[in-house]
């Protein structure tokens, strides 16, 4: 049966400069430019994107088709792969349909509840220590202090602790990450010294070397760090990772999982910042935990998973997910050629008035049970993606912000001015370009928890 009507039509072509197409606009202000591209040319439509033609999709009915790819037309690896692939090459995003199957099958077992509960344990005291080493003032700078704890916290969950290499060492390994990930929207896309993506490849040689150099070690005694359990999970058929699945994985995970997170936690504490009345009712809720909460006590925080939801529809971690069709298709009524990068801009659904009330407003209780506006439509909130690549770390992820947020409240109050607006990058994941300052204090009698 043809996939692609008599009826469809090319989407419509927004032009813009040469070679630089949208970009600029993109990384200027990404919402706005999806707005006007959503309201002027529709839900489907072609613009210049990094130096090549995207098709690009709008609102949760255009992302959907894409997303659940029931006719297998839209291909990650290829799409990703433009624009991160030869740094994050092999990462589970980057494979597709049965091979990508394979691989999610053998790391599932990764990412079971009871092991969730274990990497959760295992934050817990890394994440008060973390916090307690803070020295709160006026202009706290939130981001970059968030980005060095989740990168402590990744040391010492998914690669077993700082035993495995000196702080320089771990130093140069973040330095590595962050190369990689800027090269999404690198204009020059070869190996040109001084350029970002000249940078990423050599961030790439370095984490392979660093991953490579310690596998032996993790294959030799199993732990209950990330590293370890993906060197020896095995499936009910025997099918295990080879020693350079591992490594293209790990490298992947630890890109996946460190921004997203960074960029949550700091865009509540900016919204807790400016809304006390939520930041009390979320230590509130805080206060009533045992010292070193279970995944289970953080299933039943209301206020604090209502504010995290909130957050990560006003500033989705990942705002565009790519593909690349690897056959002719169709997105309500526009014909897609075969070998079309495709951009799924998921950013705009979490802000369209047509599926949110007052989208522009903090808003926390839109997803209370009496309210749940992301049920309006299935793709309407979707930080996480959806189809066969929705993130595997999304419990794992839910369970560290919560628990960085528990510790923050305990130890600390903090304030934003209620008209600060952060600046924020998008040449690669979304960050605040000014570190994001808030008035920070100590709070004066932590009370013990029950
Ligand atoms: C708030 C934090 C996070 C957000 C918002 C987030 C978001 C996403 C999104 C949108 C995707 C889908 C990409 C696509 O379809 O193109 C994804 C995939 C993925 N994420 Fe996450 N992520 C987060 C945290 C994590 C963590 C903590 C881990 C691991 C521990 C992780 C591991 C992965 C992996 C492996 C994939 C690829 C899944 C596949 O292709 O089958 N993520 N994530």
């Amino acid at each position: 049966m043809p996939v692609v009507s008599q009826t469809t039509l090319a989407p419509p072509r927004r032009r813009g400069l040469p070679y630089v197409g949208r970009t600029l606009s993109y990384v200027r202000d990404p919402l706005q430019m999806m707005r006007s591209q959503y309201d002027g040319w529709g839900p489907v439509s072609d613009i210049d994107f990094v130096g090549k033609r995207w098709t690009v999709l709008l609102g949760p009915d255009a992302c959907e088709v894409a997303l659940r790819n029931a006719d297998k037309a839209f291909a990650s690896g290829d799409g990703w792969g433009y624009l991160v692939g030869p740094f994050f090459d092999r990462g589970l995003m980057l494979l597709d349909f049965e091979e990508h199957h394979r691989h999610r099958r053998i790391m599932q077992s990764a990412f079971t509840r009871d092991r969730i509960e274990g990497y959760t344990a295992a934050l817990q005291p890394a994440v008060a220590a973390g916090v307690a080493a803070w020295q709160p003032g006026a202009s706290f700078l939130a981001y970059p202090a968030l980005k060095e704890l989740t990168l402590d916290l990744a040391t010492e969950v998914f690669m077993g602790g700082a035993d495995l290499a000196t702080p320089d060492e771990l130093d140069r390994v973040n330095q590595a990450f962050i190369d990689c990930v800027q090269s999404a929207t690198a204009m020059v896309r070869a190996n040109v010294p001084g350029t970002r993506w000249g940078r990423a490849i050599r961030g790439r040689r370095l984490l392979e070397e660093f991953f490579g150099r310690h596998l032996a070690t993790k294959r030799a005694a199993p732990g209950d760090d990330l590293f370890s359990v993906l060197c020896h999970l095995e499936t009910e058929d025997g099918e295990r990772f080879s020693d350079e699945d591992v490594v293209n994985h790990m490298i992947f995970l630890l890109m996946a999982a460190h921004d997203t997170s960074t960029i949550t936690v700091s865009t509540v504490m900016q919204q807790l910042g400016q809304h006390p009345e939520w930041q009390e009712r979320c230590r509130a809720e805080a206060l009533a935990l045992s010292e070193h909460p279970t995944l289970a006590e953080l299933d039943g925080l209301v206020a604090i998973d209502q504010v995290m939801k909130e957050s990560l529809r006003l500033v989705p971690p990942v705002p565009v997910l790519a593909r690349r069709t690897v056959k002719e298709t169709e997105v309500l009524g526009h014909s897609i050629p075969a070998g079309r990068l495709v951009a799924v801009m998921v950013h705009l659904s979490h802000h369209m008035a047509e599926l949110w009330d007052e989208p522009e407003r903090f808003d926390p209780e839109r997803f209370s049970d009496d309210r749940r506006e992301d049920k309006v439509h299935r793709y309407a909130w979707e930080p996480f993606g959806g189809g066969v690549h929705k993130c595997i770390g999304m419990f794992f992820a839910g369970a560290e912000v919560k628990t960085i947020l528990v510790h923050l409240l305990r130890q600390f109050t903090w304030t934003v001015e209620p008209s600060y607006r952060a600046p924020m990058s998008y040449t690669s994941l979304p960050f605040p370009k000014d570190g994001q300052p808030v008035h920070l204090t100590r709070r004066p009698t932590p009370q013990e928890p029950s």
